[in-house]
């Protein structure tokens, strides 16, 4: 049974609550003029925004099919997948089995968390550096090409027995916060559940014994990203998020009913539209390392429009900290030569959080400052001890 969230919207009515986001948006976001975008989001001409690009073909997974015992349906959803994780990573998933009701509460707790007063969002700040908390416009982390949204990013540790998400929810908003703070924890649970039948498809897909990812993922600690989209007189000058590959192993999308998320695929921006009761699926870096590059990590990017706000739940699945990523042999030895250095989840989350923003190039710039990391590790070994 989804925990239901107390929201004061209803009783407020949805019109005075987006007239409320929008009034805050323009306090926030300082764009105290209607039809004025600061200049620090404003992207360059080579990133400008189309609203209306084609469709993305994207393989439908009914993920029934793959635990039925049929073989054909089996054969049938694995091909898919495969097909379309060699090309561009991404798939829809549906008949996936998780509570729509529980994504309902969570659109509904993100509706009253984002228009809540700066100040009370602000008791969540997110430093920069860390990885958790409320951010928006980014301001602390980048100086041009801000994103058009705010953000609430949560831990969801699978392994934990204790709530991670629901105390640090409390925690940095207080008791009154804990409804919200059971949603979140409960959708964590939900989404980890799902990635691990996820990583099981794609271990089969791959030729690995599907308990193989299933294991190197069962005690995941992962992030929770909760996007919310203001919308933006001048869309076609912005973007809610800039293009990018997912830096961590497994993105598990839900869209409200409002387009935005775009993949670049075969030299241009496409669609993913959303469709009711299913989930966008995609391949990220580490997952992309984990199959020594077979399977895709693709770039992609969130549009904002100037009718009506968009809001995304994100979870991105990551390894505990401890574990090593590096491709099965049985994959490597299909695909030679070895082509990542083994590394850790935390060691490339460093980068993209301190050093690096996720673009395209994330990973090889991940190699790149590994290898100086090294070098600095074995050089300072061999300094005479003081
Ligand atoms: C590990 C992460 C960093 C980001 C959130 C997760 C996976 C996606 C990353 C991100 C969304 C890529 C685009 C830039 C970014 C700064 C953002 O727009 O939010 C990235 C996230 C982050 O660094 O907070
Ligand atoms: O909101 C979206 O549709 C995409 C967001 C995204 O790519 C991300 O948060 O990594
Ligand atoms: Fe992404």
């Amino acid at each position: 049974m989804a925990i239901k969230c107390m929201t004061t919207a209803k009783s407020q009515g949805e019109s005075k609550l987006k007239q409320e986001m929008k009034r805050k948006h323009r306090v926030e976001f300082g764009s105290s003029d209607e039809s004025m975008v600061p200049e620090n989001f404003i992207w360059p001409d080579e990133f400008k925004a189309r609203e209306s690009v084609p469709e993305l073909d994207v393989p439908h997974i009914d993920l029934q099919k793959f635990v039925s015992e049929n073989e054909n349906d089996i054969e049938e959803a694995t091909r898919l997948v495969d097909e379309a994780c060699r090309k561009h990573g991404f798939f829809v998933l549906v008949n996936h089995g998780v509570d729509m009701e529980l994504m309902k509460n969570v659109h509904e707790c993100m509706d009253e968390f984002f228009s809540l007063p700066l100040d009370v969002k602000q008791k969540a700040q997110r430093k920069v550096g860390e990885n958790y908390g409320y951010a928006n416009s980014f301001i602390g982390r980048f100086s041009s090409k801000l994103p058009w949204k705010e953000t609430f990013s949560l831990r969801y540790a699978a392994h934990h027995n204790l709530p991670v998400t629901h105390d640090y929810v409390c925690h940095h908003l207080g008791p009154e916060f804990s409804q919200q703070g059971k949603v979140y924890e409960e959708c964590g649970e939900a989404l980890s559940d799902l990635s691990l039948k996820i990583v099981e498809l794609l271990g089969l897909s791959l030729g690995v014994p599907k308990e193989k990812f299933k294991k190197f993922f069962e005690d995941n600690d992962s992030i929770i990203r909760l996007n919310y989209y203001p919308p933006c007189n001048k869309p076609e000058l912005t973007l809610g998020t800039g293009p990018h590959c997912d830096p961590t192993s497994i993105t598990i999308l839900h869209q409200d009913h409002v387009s935005g998320l775009q993949v670049y695929v075969d030299d241009q921006w496409h669609s993913i539209p959303p469709i009711k009761d299913s989930f966008v699926i995609n391949i990220g870096d580490t997952f992309m390392a984990l199959t020594n590059g077979v399977y895709k990590s693709c770039f992609h990017r969130a549009v904002v429009n100037c009718r009506e706000a968009r809001k995304s739940i994100v979870f991105f699945l990551c390894p505990a900290d401890d574990k090593v990523v590096r491709a099965p042999d049985e994959i490597v030895d299909k695909n030679p030569p070895r082509k990542f250095p083994d590394y850790t989840w935390p060691m490339l989350l460093e980068l993209t959080q301190k050093f690096y923003r996720s673009d395209s190039n994330t990973f090889k710039a991940f190699t790149t400052w590994l290898q100086h990391k090294n070098l600095a590790t074995a050089a300072s070994s061999l300094a005479p001890s003081l």
